[in-house]
């Protein structure tokens, strides 16, 4: 016999939170407010970023793009004129709770910058440097990680025969990759890249945007990307960006083939930006 309970879950709407999710969340951002100052970098955003799938960030300079990237890591915080509101949940928790440490979110969320930044060390040396920080001193295990993290980065195969040369020795590309193998190497879960290829010649792009496809498989990653065509190759989202607001958020194809937005028409097609 139906109760009258039951009769009320049988009529009862769903929610919008108890809609099904056509994607697992890494970042879930919840009315996020951002000041440099007096000046409001980034206006009530609020998306969700899937796990395991690549998240394009574009939108013309000065929009806030590299300012919402760095939220997400809470290196923002380093500028002492930051004023913040919102909630930037990752993996459901908030990560501006007073409890919440900050190491513990970077060993979870790596970064990859604009331009490569090796240390002035040896290959060997750049890829453990999380690793030892961590208290990792074993050289067996240190040697895994640095051949894992490498292959990781489609770099071994170039340098598995100088390991202890110093890293500056290496292309920009090579670098670069470098780069992601010491994020790599710290095992994280989300992989932040802030324009990863603009200091690079077309060749090392392309390895770089290949090597996002493999990393996507096991790892969630954010790009902040000036090339709206790297972001239509490489990216299954895409928020596109303006004036510090999000102004649409979608698949990829989506937002480039049939944008809902004018503003994202004119953007995409060159009109202003
Ligand atoms: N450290 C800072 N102090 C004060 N204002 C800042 C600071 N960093 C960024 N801003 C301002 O915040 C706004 C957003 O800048 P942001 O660098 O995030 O934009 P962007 O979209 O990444 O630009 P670009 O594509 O040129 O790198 C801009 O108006 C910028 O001047």
């Amino acid at each position: 016999m139906k109760t009258i309970m039951d009769e009320k879950k049988v009529v009862k709407a769903p929610r919008p939170e108890e809609t099904k999710k056509e994607f697992n969340t890494v970042y879930s951002i919840e009315n996020f407010n951002l000041w440099y100052g007096k000046d409001q970098a980034l206006k009530d955003i609020k998306f969700d970023i899937p796990e395991k799938q690549v998240t394009a960030i574009i939108g013309p300079s000065g929009c806030g793009k590299s300012t919402f990237i760095k939220a997400l890591n809470r290196m923002v915080e380093m500028v002492p004129i930051v004023r913040m509101s919102g909630d930037i949940n990752y993996r459901g928790k908030n990560i501006f709770e007073n409890k919440y440490k900050v190491e513990d979110l970077r060993t979870k969320v790596g970064m990859v910058f604009q331009k490569p930044n090796p240390f002035p060390k040896s290959i060997y040396e750049n890829v453990v440097y999380g690793p030892k920080i961590h208290g990792i001193k074993n050289k067996k295990i240190l040697d895994e990680i640095v051949e894992k993290s490498l292959k990781g980065a489609a770099l071994w195969e170039e340098v598995k025969d100088r390991l202890n040369e110093n890293a500056y020795g290496l292309s920009g590309g090579q670098q670069q990759r470098l780069c992601i193998a010491r994020c790599l190497a710290i095992e994280p879960d989300v992989i932040l890249m802030d324009e990863p290829t603009s200091a690079l010649d077309p060749i090392s792009t392309l390895k770089v945007e290949e090597l996002v496809q493999e990393l996507k498989k096991e790892f969630s990653i954010i790009i902040v990307t000036h090339n709206m065509q790297q972001a239509a190759r490489i990216s299954d989202k895409t928020a596109f960006f303006l004036n510090g607001e999000v102004v649409e958020y979608s698949d990829t194809n989506q937002l480039f083939s049939n944008p809902s937005d004018k503003r994202t028409e004119d953007y995409i097609t060159g009109r202003f930006g």
